[in-house]
């Protein structure tokens, strides 16, 4: 056993409110004083969803925001703020594992996977150019199921800690992919409910993964040569993406009147947005929104920033093709705007293709261009399998 497993105990699988003592508690860092602008965002009180007309009237809730903002918080989730502390522990123990011990759990960007280890040294193996202001590492563990390179495949403290992060991975799928398809579905006022929670099954294959997440803080030089970045303007290319947060600001949403708008971390809850495939599979009509991460505000820019995130994509055999039979996107007109596509695309492929282009741009996409905040980044828009995509400052 590595020594770092050594101090990190084993829990039970379904570990709800009995999680070990003796543990060292994840520290939250104190909230910003900073006066930023902070956008103003609806919250689903998930609790509600079984309660009858609970789910029609969250998505009456949801409406304007799926179709405008495109970012939200969702609350009362059923899982205890000590079981994600506990998350953000095992993330805080899996990063400070030594540098080799991370390597060997490096993500394979050649078959344009991302499961896995990155960080800067994986891509400085992959002769992508390496820069100080590349200050991101990332653990991605895919789902739960035989699809997926087994248990042993992971670091120890991963294995060791393996069914609890099971049981949270697959109650984050029910509690909240689950409910949140169902009430996209009935936005769109769709006769089957299930329509995007069939194409979300946990047991089918498909590209969603938990992310640790650390963004390590960086000095004020390198944060004024990255333009006051951690990363540029962009949609994510999945579904949706949920976002435990702590603390520490850096999460910036562009709002309408082009300027960017601060995501608060609000204790309890999880930041969910749009992302372009649920987009797509709407005729547009829900919002991907377009976002970036900036250095936090002074008081903050000395703390590392931990996330845990899912990003959450449609199971590998579903076509990229508009929902039918919207009574809604009838109304809105969005059938009359489509161009039908000539050959059909499956998620995998799409995924895949999107992957590969990320990876291939590395660098131009996480460098700010020229202009102003929030700017298109002509240069690199680009079509990848017939769809289009673009970058912002
Ligand atoms: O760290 C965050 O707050 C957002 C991260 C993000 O946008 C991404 O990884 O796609
Ligand atoms: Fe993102």
């Amino acid at each position: 056993m590595a020594p770092i497993a050594l101090d990190t105990p084993v829990i039970d699988a379904h570990p709800v409110n009995k999680l070990p003592k003796g543990i060292t508690p994840y520290s939250q860092t104190p909230e910003t004083t900073a006066d930023v602008d902070w956008a103003e965002l609806v919250n689903l009180d998930l609790s509600k969803f079984d309660l009858p007309g609970g789910k029609e009237a969250l998505a009456q809730q949801l409406k304007y925001a799926v179709h405008n903002v495109g970012f939200f918080y969702v609350s009362d989730f059923g899982i205890s703020q000590e079981e994600v502390d506990y998350q953000f522990h095992l993330s805080q123990e899996f990063f400070s594992l030594p540098l080799e011990e991370k390597l060997k759990y490096a993500a394979n960007h050649k078959a344009a996977s991302y499961n896995g280890y990155n960080g800067p040294h994986v891509y400085e193996a992959d002769k992508t150019e390496h820069h100080p202001r590349h200050n991101i590492e990332v653990y991605n563990i895919p789902k739960f199921t035989p699809d997926f390179p087994a248990k042993e495949t992971h670091p120890q403290l991963i294995q060791t800690n393996w069914d609890t992060i099971e049981s949270f991975a697959k109650r984050v799928h029910t509690n909240v992919v689950e409910r949140l398809m169902k009430i996209f579905a009935i936005v769109l006022e769709l006769e089957d409910e299930d329509y995007f929670a069939k194409k979300h099954d946990y047991e089918k294959k498909g590209e969603d993964h938990m992310r640790y997440m650390l963004y390590h803080s960086r000095s004020d030089e390198v944060n004024k040569e990255a333009k006051e970045l951690y990363s540029t303007g962009h949609t994510d290319l999945g579904s949706i993406t949920l976002l435990f947060r702590q603390p520490v600001a850096g999460l910036q949403i562009l709002s309408k009147d082009g300027k960017y708008k601060w995501v608060k971390a609000v204790p309890g809850t999880i930041t969910v947005n749009i992302a372009d495939t649920l987009s797509l599979l709407s005729g547009h009509y829900f919002k991907s929104s377009i976002h970036r991460v900036s250095v936090p505000p002074p008081d903050q820019r000395h703390f590392d920033r931990h996330g845990i995130l899912f990003f959450i994509r449609p199971n590998n055999d579903v076509l990229v093709e508009v929902v039918k039979n919207s009574p809604l996107l009838k109304r809105e007109g969005v059938y009359e705007t489509l161009e039908e596509r000539e050959d059909p695309l499956d998620v995998a492929t799409w995924v895949h293709e999107r992957q590969k282009h990320i990876f291939a741009s590395g660098y131009k996409i996480v460098t700010p261009g020229e202009g102003q905040d929030g700017d298109e980044r002509s240069n690199l828009e680009a079509v990848i399998a017939g769809v289009k995509v673009k970058y912002w400052n």
